[in-house]
């Protein structure tokens, strides 16, 4: 699985693989969202005193996990990260040093619009990656993650598949995710070239 999303990476820059997390395991999650679900908290856009909820741009709730210390219920997903993370640097020498990671649930009707995941400030983020977690996932659900090139075309339009994993490269690839019909359930998160805790 993790060579075949390095050789994904080399060829265009990203990787969708389905199949990442099996159903007992996606069982276990859809627990912990259900049982933490006051925990988590409107997600903010922005930075320092700009730091703002703005649900025209971003309708998620969000629960940080840190990697260092992950419930139980994370290890595998941390665990399957960390390889990746010693893989990325063993054939690009990327040298990646630490993920940031949060769990994160899209309301019925929320979206997050058109950005980029590396602007000035979070110029050390170099991969984002997406395991989808929601249990179900129908044809008519929409939410799919609309990848961009640097021109601004579609290059890919992602259906979130329960239990798969995308990643790109975060500096290449503006995306979106697309309003759905059912609440969107997902680990997001970014490798960094520095230690972050
Ligand atoms: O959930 C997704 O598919 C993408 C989320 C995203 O772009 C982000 O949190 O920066
Ligand atoms: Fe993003």
């Amino acid at each position: 699985m993790i060579e075949q999303i390095i050789q994904e990476i080399e060829g265009k820059g990203w990787s969708h693989r389905t199949g990442v997390i099996g159903p007992t395991e996606l069982a276990e999650i859809k627990d912990f969202f259900d049982h933490r679900r006051s925990e988590f908290v409107p997600a903010k856009v922005g930075k320092g005193e700009n730091l703002q909820r703005a649900e025209n741009i971003r309708g998620d709730y969000t629960f940080w996990i840190d990697p260092h210390e992950p419930p139980a219920t994370f290890r595998h997903l941390v665990h399957f990260l960390t390889e990746l993370k010693e893989a990325l640097n063993g054939h690009f020498f990327l040298g990646l040093k630490d993920f940031e990671c949060h769990l994160a649930y899209y309301p019925p009707g929320t979206y997050y619009t058109k950005h980029s995941d590396r602007h000035g400030l979070e110029s050390s983020r170099v991969l984002s990656f997406i395991f989808y977690l929601h249990d179900e996932w129908n044809e008519n659900d929409g939410g799919e993650l609309v990848i961009y090139d640097k021109d601004d075309s579609i290059l890919e339009t992602v259906k979130p598949v329960p239990g798969s994993f995308i990643c790109f490269l975060s500096e290449k690839f503006p995306h979106e995710v697309k309003p759905a019909k059912r609440e969107r359930r997902s680990f997001t998160g970014w490798m960094h070239r520095k230690i972050l805790y």
